[in-house]
């Protein structure tokens, strides 16, 4: 039985427009039953990221333990995840859980510029969570990271797509929000079979803090609903396009996106 229970693996944004926070909000406005686990606590804001404290992988292990026991998710999204040893519990875990529809989004980097994963750790998302993706999220800046090529063109694009299929990801969506010198927000989705675009409209805004999060949090809650990966995508593209196009105009820098403006239509 569909009972739609979504579990995020992430950060915390004391801001609430990021991380843990803008994963369950989307959760809940697209009807799943939010769960999470955190891996660290970040003292952020709309103006940046003041502070990072990691949580003892101990603790994330014993996080992880207490949902298997009872709660076993139906699909999983992982975002900031910070250091190696976290990135090696939680993969371990989702394997040895054998827990499926994994969303991977490879945070790196905030908008303001903080390390949300430490420089030595991008490997080690390659090596252990790549492979256990249903669907990887980057956004330009971190597909170039984990592929190590610059990336331009459409055929740059299809091109890193294909790397990360490679490596173990079933399915990849490279985000566009970054693309320069394209007017609208192409996101690229390869299923190991075809590429397809899904066309967004640009807003011209400074309000995107958390877009990333929002957009694979609603993958996720799709597909713990008993979407398919394609159709769960489609639906996300929707969900972060009516939630850039309705910003709530808080805080004084990148302010967040506004997750009920998709249910309630406005
Ligand atoms: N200005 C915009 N107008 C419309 N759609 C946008 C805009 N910016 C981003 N998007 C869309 O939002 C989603 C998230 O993409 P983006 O590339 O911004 O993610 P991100 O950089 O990982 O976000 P963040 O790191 O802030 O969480 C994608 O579907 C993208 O096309
Ligand atoms: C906790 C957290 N996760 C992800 C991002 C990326 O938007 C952020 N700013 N903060």
């Amino acid at each position: 039985m569909i009972t739609g229970k979504a579990l995020t693996i992430a950060g915390s944004d004391s801001g609430g427009g990021a991380g843990i926070q803008a994963d369950l909000k989307t959760f809940q406005e697209l009807g799943a039953y939010g769960m999470s686990v955190i891996t660290a606590i970040t003292s952020q804001n709309t103006l940046g990221v003041k502070d990072i404290h990691p949580i003892p992988v101990e603790h994330v292990s014993s996080q992880l333990e207490a949902i298997e026991e009872d709660l076993r998710p139906e699909a999983i999204k992982t975002g900031m995840l910070f250091s190696v040893e976290i990135i090696e519990v939680v993969a371990n875990h989702i394997a040895r859980y054998g827990w499926e529809k994994v969303v991977v989004d490879p945070v790196m980097i905030a908008k303001g510029g903080a390390d949300l994963l430490k420089k030595e750790a991008v490997q080690a998302l390659k090596k252990h969570l790549l492979p256990l993706a249903t669907i990887i999220t980057p956004n330009i800046p971190e597909a170039q990271e984990l592929t190590g090529k610059e990336i331009v063109s459409r055929t740059d694009r299809e091109e890193a797509a294909k790397y990360l299929h490679s490596l173990g990801a079933k399915g990849v969506v490279i985000k566009g929000g970054h693309l320069e010198g394209i007017e609208e927000p192409v996101d690229l989705y390869y299923d190991g079979s075809s590429m397809h675009e899904f066309k967004g409209k640009r807003i011209e805004t400074k309000q995107t803090h958390g877009t990333g999060c929002t957009f694979a949090a609603a993958i996720t809650a799709q597909l713990a609903l008993g979407r398919s990966p394609f159709e769960a995508v489609e639906t996300a593209k929707a969900f972060i396009q009516a939630a850039i196009s309705h910003p709530l105009n808080i805080g004084n820098g990148h302010g967040p996106t506004n997750h009920w403006a998709y249910r309630r239509n406005v």
